[in-house]
């Protein structure tokens, strides 16, 4: 369960507050205006900017005072950030140890994952010789590597094209829905909260509203809402 208690994110003119809890396992889309505050949201959970006053909580235990690499969370950027000089199974080790040290059991599960993101048998090859839709893929593996009870995606899957989109989509709800890991995706597509996620949470106004059904919520838009998707 993540919850924010009474956060407040300020910066240059820039105010956000959030005041809700997630259940554990959620799929969870964040909406809302460009410039509106979810990219800072989820910097927030994952220990980049740290909030002005309340506190965040996993669980019982709150992330105050830990960096983000201690934290409980992995976070996926647009920029996947894949090291060029290395393998993709060496990409993917990473989430596991920074020196690529692995045990024989770690290469096993990373031949696991890279299968499971329909990678197989491309580990020994580097970036460069992947395709937009593979590297995406990649990046998720070594996400989902970490095996944090949290995944926090920023945009990863914007450059994609339609089909791809979709694709990546699935394939993130499977990891989630299978790890029982709660998933907080920023969007611009209102089709992406629609097709994968149970809650959505609307960034608008200086506040990160509480989670709503997914369904509910673009059924019945609030004001906030229908101005957003341009209703
Ligand atoms: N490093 C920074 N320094 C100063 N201001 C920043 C910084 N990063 C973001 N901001 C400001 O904070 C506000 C929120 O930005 P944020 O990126 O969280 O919005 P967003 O909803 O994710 O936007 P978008 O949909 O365009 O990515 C904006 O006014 C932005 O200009």
């Amino acid at each position: 369960m993540l919850r924010l208690e009474a956060v407040e994110l300020a910066q240059e003119g820039f105010h956000l507050s959030a005041d809700w809890e997630l259940p554990q396992g959620a799929i969870v889309a964040v909406i809302g205006p460009s410039g509106a505050g979810k990219s800072s949201l989820l910097s927030a959970i994952a220990g980049f900017f740290p909030p002005v006053s309340g506190e965040i909580y996993v669980g019982e235990q709150s992330l105050s005072g830990l960096s983000p690499g201690a934290r409980p969370l992995t976070i996926l950027f647009q920029d996947q950030n894949l090291f060029p000089h290395l393998t993709l199974a060496e990409n993917i080790g990473l989430g596991l140890h920074p020196s690529l040290k692995l045990s024989k059991a770690e290469q096993a599960r990373v031949a696991e994952v890279l299968e499971q993101v329909d990678l197989a048998g491309l580990g020994e090859r580097k970036p460069a010789q992947l395709s937009g839709g593979q590297l995406a893929r990649a990046a998720l593996a070594r996400a989902m590597l970490r095996a944090r009870p949290i995944l926090l995606l920023d945009e990863p899957f914007a450059a994609l094209g339609p089909a791809l989109k979709i694709e990546m989509l699935a394939l993130v709800e499977k990891v989630a829905r299978a790890s029982g890991a709660t998933v907080l995706m920023v969007t611009h597509d209102p089709a992406d909260a629609q097709r994968i996620a149970d809650l959505t949470v609307l960034v608008s106004d200086g506040t990160a509203h509480a989670p709503a059904p997914t369904e509910a919520l673009f059924a019945n838009p609030p004001a906030a809402l229908q101005a957003y998707l341009g209703q």
